[in-house]
């Protein structure tokens, strides 16, 4: 199934930049492709279509993100494990959406920090796989890659990679970064809007009582506020918010294929989301996906997994980010729980001495999976709390800054992980497992998070470690 290009450019060769670049190295988990022309004929296609963001505000994100990593916000990044073509409408971009505000709203008052939102959506639907093919009940099958490859069924001809796939995912990503900015503008983020989300969607959880207290100091706020004169009429802050998109820049053909030269600045945007990432399993220095996303002026991150040592990531991070500009990297730290305390300190103080500049931020779940005896993917609750404590822990003791946090979660109330205020055990997990692919936290998990996190936050901010 992977498409192993052969290297032909060593790492020390300094080669002039192009969205083709990538083309010369080594990709790793692309598809292949049955029929060549086929794959050109849609890239020629993408690449005729308008770009997703305008390469601005992928640069106001750069300057959020520079704030970040000078300790003056927070980053919050999640969404689905990967977006699926049939699950695709809009109460669940509309859930996803709260869920991620709801979050936002409790950190951000917790923290006394601006928290930048990010959302996994509108392109996360390209996934790295372990192993190539799967086998169930003796039939050995490629492995799905996301809806943007191939279909999620078991049978041998969804599992062909479809280029076509780039077509839809592109639609879909248009359609749902248009109503992600409906809702970011048009009302529904407007502050005032905190009660009336709650009263629906926290009837039974455990937290609600916490969230209410907590709505209603915001209330409070924002009732002194409007007698001062600022209210949402006149303020557009309480009003709208601005929510950007981000997924893993995987599929390179897709991503060259919507990387523009901005007219403004005359740079190379990738123009499929905000943000891109580089996974765990394609980071490699010499490969195809650093050479890409080396050569795109979006914000970038790219994942930090148990075996990362500090040369390499240094040589990954002036790879990435040669003028050492704040903003411009992201490193999502995502070593497990069992590790990450052993493994951190020496990457964080390699990164201080240099001098490099980047934002920090936790992915505590792909560290975490493990297989119930039912067979499903899961990743326990407190794992994943554990593995953020350790985090602000590992930060605070070296007086650096814990800078966000990158969550697969939905506003669905699946069961995918297990524990949490309403103890989700093996046994649940079959009620409502529905994830394309890795186990999610769901609306009620994700919300216990925001409030363990903004004790984190609030003990930083006190001065406690
Ligand atoms: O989300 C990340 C990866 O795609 C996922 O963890 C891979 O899962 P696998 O180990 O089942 O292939
Ligand atoms: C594949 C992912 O993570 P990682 O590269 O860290 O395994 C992901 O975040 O979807």
């Amino acid at each position: 199934m992977e498409v192993e290009v052969e290297a032909t450019v060593s790492e020390s060769v300094v080669e002039p930049w192009d969205p083709a670049s990538w083309r010369e190295r080594t990709a790793h988990q692309q598809p292949k492709y049955r029929s060549a022309s086929d794959v050109q004929a849609v890239e020629q296609q993408l690449s005729s279509n308008p770009p997703l963001v305008f390469a601005e505000e992928a640069r106001e994100l750069r300057r959020q993100l520079a704030e970040v990593a000078e300790g003056k916000a927070f980053l919050l990044q999640g969404g689905d494990c990967a977006e699926s073509f049939t699950d695709f409408n809009a109460n669940r971009i509309r859930d996803t959406f709260k869920v991620l505000l709801q979050m936002a709203v409790v950190l951000t008052f917790a923290g006394n920090l601006p928290v930048v939102k990010v959302a996994r959506m509108a392109g996360q639907y390209a996934k790295p796989r372990s192993a190539d093919t799967e086998t169930i009940q003796g039939v050995e099958l490629p492995s799905y890659r996301g809806d943007i490859i191939n279909g999620i069924d078991f049978t041998a001809d969804a599992r062909v990679p479809d280029p076509q796939r780039m077509l839809t995912a592109y639609n879909q990503s248009a359609a749902t970064l248009n109503l992600l900015r409906a809702f970011a503008q048009g009302g529904l983020a407007d502050l005032h809007q905190v009660h009336a989300w709650n009263l629906s969607y926290l009837e039974n959880n455990p937290q609600r009582d916490r969230y209410l207290q907590l709505a209603e100091r915001l209330q409070d706020a924002l009732e002194f506020m409007a007698v001062c004169g600022v209210n949402s009429s006149n303020t557009p802050a309480i009003r709208e918010t601005t929510l950007y998109t981000s997924h893993e820049a995987l599929l390179l053909n897709y991503e060259q294929a919507l990387t523009r030269t901005d007219s403004l600045t005359g740079k190379w945007y990738d123009c499929s989301a905000h943000m891109l990432w580089i996974g765990e399993r394609t980071r490699q220095l010499d490969a195809a996906h650093v050479e890409f996303l080396a050569g795109v002026w979006n914000p970038i991150g790219v994942k930090v997994g148990p075996n990362m040592d500090t040369d390499e990531l240094i040589r990954l991070i002036d790879r990435l980010n040669p003028n050492n500009e704040p903003g411009r990297l992201t490193l999502i730290t995502r070593m497990g729980a069992n590790t990450l305390a052993d493994k951190l300190p020496a990457l964080v103080r390699a990164v201080e001495r240099e001098g490099r500049s980047v934002v920090w931020s936790t992915d505590p779940m792909h560290g975490n999976t493990e297989k119930a005896s039912s067979g499903y993917k899961t990743r326990n609750f407190d794992n994943i709390l554990r593995e953020i404590r350790d985090f602000f822990a590992v930060h605070r003791a070296e007086g650096t800054h814990p800078g966000g946090i990158h969550l697969e979660m939905t506003g669905q109330h699946v069961t995918e992980c297990t524990g949490g205020a309403w103890k989700i055990s093996e046994a649940d997990l079959a009620s409502c497992y529905q994830t394309q692919c890795d186990p999610r936290l769901n609306a009620d998990q994700v919300l216990e998070l925001a409030f363990c996190i903004s004790e984190l936050l609030r003990d930083g901010r006190n001065g406690k470690t």
